[in-house]
C-alpha cells in the first residue's frame, strides 16, 4: 500500500504544468485585492478553490478554459507575475518535484500595458527566486494561444530567452477549429533555430490534430495526446496500431498525460476509462502531469496516488514514468542524465 505522503517524498518530474493554472487560491484573492480585479466568483480561499474545481469539471475544454479568466485577470503586473512564479516553484518543490517545465502564454498578460519582455522578465525572476536554495530545477515553456495570431512573434521569445531559462514552445487553448498547422510559421522558424516544442494535441480533438502536430509541425512531444488511443485497436492478442499511433510509439514521442485534467475536460470519461495503463503497457512513452493544479485541485503526488489506486502501480512503475519524463525534458542531455543518475534513481532505490 502506497500513501500520498510517500508519493510526495519520491523525486518527480513535471513536463506539463500551466503557470496560470496553478495559483494558490489565497494568492488569487490577494492579487485581486492588490490589483483591483473585481470579478472573482468568491471572496474566501476555500469557496474560491471549490469554485475553480467545480467550474473546471465541465466535460468540455472550452468551458474548462473559461475559468482562466480569473487567474489571468490577476496576473497583469510584474509583481503579481513574479509572485505567482515564485510560489509555483515553492509549491512544486514542497511536493517533491525535482525538475519542472512550467508553461504560460505571455500574450495573455499584457492587458494592462506590460510588454512581452516585461512579462517574461517578471516570470523568470520569480522562477529564479523560488528555485534558490531548493532542490528543484525549473525551466520555462512559452505558450502561444492557438485561437490568436501571435505565435510567430511569441516564438521569437523562445530564442531570445533561451539562455535565461526558456527551453521550449507550445500552443494551447481551444483545440477544435484551431489545428496546429495554423501556426506552421512559428514551428518552421523554431526548427530552423534548433529550438524545442511540444503541442497540445489529441485532447479535445482527435487523430487529425495529433497527425498534424507530429507530421506537419514536427512536435517533439504531445501535450496530452491521449486520443492517440483512437488509433489503437485492442485485440485478443494485444493491440493493432494505426499509422499515427505506430509512429508516435516508434519515434518514442512522449505523451504528456494529465489524468485528472483529462477527466475534467471530457477527453476521457473517467479515470477508470483513462487509457494511461493501456498506453503504458503498450510501451508508449507515457509521463504523468498535473496540467492545472488549481483547476484540478491536484499535485504530482496526488496524480501518482490516483494512478496507484486505479491501476495498482508501484515504485518501479513510478520510477519508469519519472525517468520517461526526464528523458523527454527539453533540458540539455548531460543535465538530464545527471538528474536521472544522481537524483531520480537514488530516490527510488530503497523502495524498489
Ligand atoms: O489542457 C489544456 N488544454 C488547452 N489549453 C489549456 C489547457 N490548460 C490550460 N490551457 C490554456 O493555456 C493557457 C496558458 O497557460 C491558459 O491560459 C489556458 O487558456
Ligand atoms: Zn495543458
Amino acid at each position: 500500500m502506497i500513501t500520498e505522503e510517500q508519493c510526495r517524498r519520491v523525486p518527480k518530474v513535471l513536463l506539463h504544468d500551466h503557470l496560470d493554472g496553478g495559483l494558490r487560491p489565497s494568492t488569487v484573492l490577494d492579487l485581486a485585492r492588490e490589483t483591483g480585479y473585481d470579478a472573482l466568483p468568491a471572496d474566501d480561499a476555500d469557496t474560491l478553490a471549490t469554485w475553480f474545481a467545480t467550474a473546471a469539471n465541465s466535460g468540455s475544454l472550452e468551458t474548462y478554459l473559461e475559468t482562466f479568466a480569473h487567474t489571468v485577470g490577476v496576473m497583469q503586473t510584474t509583481s503579481a507575475l513574479r509572485r505567482v512564479a515564485r510560489e509555483c516553484v515553492e509549491d512544486l518543490a514542497a511536493d517533491g518535484v525535482v525538475y519542472a517545465e512550467v508553461r504560460f502564454a505571455p500574450e495573455l498578460h499584457t492587458e494592462r500595458g506590460l510588454t512581452l519582455d516585461e512579462v517574461m522578465d517578471a516570470v523568470l525572476a520569480g522562477f529564479a527566486e523560488g528555485s534558490r536554495d531548493r532542490p528543484i530545477v525549473v525551466r520555462c515553456l512559452v505558450t502561444a494561444m492557438r485561437h490568436a495570431a501571435r505565435s510567430r512573434e511569441i516564438a521569437d521569445l523562445v530564442v531570445t530567452y533561451r539562455d535565461r531559462g526558456v527551453v521550449g514552445f507550445d500552443i494551447a487553448g481551444a483545440e477544435a477549429g484551431f489545428p496546429p498547422s495554423r501556426h506552421l510559421a512559428a514551428f518552421d522558424y523554431l526548427r530552423g533555430e534548433c529550438a524545442h516544442f511540444t503541442i497540445h494535441a489529441g485532447e479535445a480533438f482527435g487523430l487529425p490534430s495529433i497527425h498534424e502536430a507530429i507530421a506537419f509541425c514536427g512536435a517533439e512531444r504531445l501535450g496530452h495526446g491521449v486520443r492517440v488511443m483512437d488509433d489503437v485497436t485492442l485485440t485478443e492478442a494485444g493491440a493493432d496500431l494505426g499509422l499515427v499511433a505506430a509512429y508516435v510509439r516508434d519515434k518514442r514521442i512522449p505523451l504528456e498525460l494529465c489524468p485528472s485534467s483529462n477527466v475534467q475536460t471530457g477527453a476521457v470519461s473517467s479515470l477508470a476509462e483513462h487509457p494511461f495503463d493501456i498506453l503504458a503497457r503498450l510501451r508508449f512513452r507515457v509521463t504523468v502531469n498535473t496540467d492545472n493544479r488549481l483547476m484540478s485541485d491536484t499535485t504530482m503526488s496526488r496524480e501518482f496516488m490516483l494512478l496507484h489506486r486505479q491501476f495498482g502501480y508501484g515504485w518501479a512503475d513510478f520510477q519508469r514514468f519519472t525517468v520517461n519524463a526526464m528523458k523527454s525534458a527539453f533540458l540539455p542531455f548531460d543535465e538530464r542524465i545527471a538528474l536521472i543518475d544522481d537524483v531520480i534513481k537514488p530516490g527510488y532505490a530503497g523502495l524498489i
